[in-house]
């Protein structure tokens, strides 16, 4: 392996991105590569759900051209590039016909969206929105449109259900929980999000699943397992995100539910990490920005040469659903205690206590949503 071999990033989103972004802050010299299947636009991925509510188009979220990141980042970017496999052994990635060497080699390639088979002639009706050029692909078939169901009560199914009701979109959501968010709030705090959103004119159809989803004139009608039917223009499929795990896999990489790493965001391949979505840090998968920032920071200390572990404070998550502000961190998924709730209306206050009376998780809306901040001190860290 030749010593100019330059560090391999896969992916642009944000973990691919802030980490280029850290490494340049104490190195500038060193030859960085970026790969990505997509355009390679700088945005943040969180804004897609607010759109309408911010008043912009998919472009108005785009926050840097990738010519703009090659200048800022000083580093080589090659966009519309898939890798299809990586060669530990040699130190090489595999992208297509073509073979690339690495020195370092980071994975930052997200998670894939969960796709449903259901059965029905609407199928290019249906849209997943997990990066710019899905949405943008979104907007674009909504011009002219006015109903939108949404598969999935889950944190994106409910935020693209605000968003697009503060654009004036009728809103459907069909979901098999009793609940909306259930893996996130505990039902008190769910009823007022429910309440909410139900307040600005979104219908709610749970405990049941789409079946057929079939193509009627420029829109599609959807048939639900309780036997109702929906008429839609158009649908959002937000049913869940699975870590990218099947090429680091095919290369021998340990993979659980993500790319298993250590602390120090290293696979069990040599000179290789992964970050974000698509990793498993230390037993923990966690989907969102807090983490991959926090995992940055690290790697890009270790990959200019002081091996640094991350370490995992509290890690709050704020719905965007303006409708019913809403804030949550969730206890451990092994912890024991109790929720202590105090409601009034959408006001929620909810705490998991311990048995010698700490906090170990909340989730508040409306008024209480402000309280985040203070009751994040009080809340252990992921790693004490
Ligand atoms: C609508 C929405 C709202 C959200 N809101 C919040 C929020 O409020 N708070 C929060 O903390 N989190 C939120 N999240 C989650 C958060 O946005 C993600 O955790 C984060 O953006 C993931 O970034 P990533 O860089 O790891 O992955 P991604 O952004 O998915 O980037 C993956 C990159 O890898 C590339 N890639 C994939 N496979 C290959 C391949 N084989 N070859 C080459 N390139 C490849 C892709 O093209 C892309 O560039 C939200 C997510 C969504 C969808």
């Amino acid at each position: 392996m030749s010593t100019a071999a330059p560090i391999v990033i896969v992916g642009t989103g944000l973990s691919g991105y802030t980490l280029a972004k850290e490494i340049r802050k104490q190195d500038n010299e060193t030859p960085i590569i970026m790969i990505t299947a997509d355009d390679g636009f700088s945005y943040s991925k969180p804004m897609l759900s607010t759109g309408f509510t911010k008043g912009k188009e998919a472009d108005g979220l785009a926050q840097a051209s990738p010519d703009a990141m090659v200048e800022q980042l000083n580093l080589e970017l090659r966009t519309y590039t898939t890798v299809t496999g990586i060669d530990p052994d040699a130190h090489e990635l595999v992208l297509g016909d073509e073979r690339l060497g690495y020195s370092k080699l980071v994975l930052a390639w997200g998670a894939d969206v969960i796709r449903l088979s259901i059965e029905g002639d609407g199928q290019e009706h249906v849209f997943s929105i997990n990066d710019l050029m899905d949405y943008r692909a979104f907007r674009e078939a909504l011009q002219g449109r006015k109903r939108v169901a949404i598969m999935g009560a889950g944190l994106i199914g409910c935020e693209f259900a605000n968003d697009l009701r503060n654009g004036d979109y009728e809103v459907d959501v069909v979901a098999p929980s009793e609940t909306l968010m259930p893996g996130l709030l505990p039902r008190p705090a769910a009823e007022a999000v429910r309440s909410g959103l139900e307040g600005l004119g979104v219908r709610f159809h749970l405990e049941t699943v789409v079946e057929h989803i079939a193509a009627k004139g420029n829109g599609v009608t959807l048939t639900l397992a309780n036997g109702e039917q929906l008429d839609a223009d158009l649908v959002i499929s937000a049913v869940g995100l699975r870590p990218r795990t099947e090429l680091a896999a095919a290369a021998g990489l340990a993979t659980n539910r993500g790319i298993v790493v250590n602390r120090a965001l290293e696979t069990s391949a040599p000179d290789i990490y992964a970050l974000g979505d698509c990793a498993e840090v230390d037993g923990h998968v966690l989907l969102y920005v807090l983490p991959l920032m926090a995992s940055a920071r690290a790697l890009a200390k270790t990959l200019v040469g002081e091996r640094t572990e991350v370490k995992y404070g509290t890690m709050p998550v704020m719905v965007k659903t303006p409708c019913c502000p809403t804030a949550v961190c969730p206890p451990p998924s092994d912890a024991r205690g109790n929720w202590e709730v105090e409601a009034e209306g959408q006001d929620v206050r909810a705490l998991f206590k311990g048995a010698s009376g700490e906090v170990l998780g909340f989730a508040l809306t409306g008024r209480y949503a402000v309280e985040k901040q203070a009751l994040s001190k009080e809340v252990p860290p992921i790693h004490s």
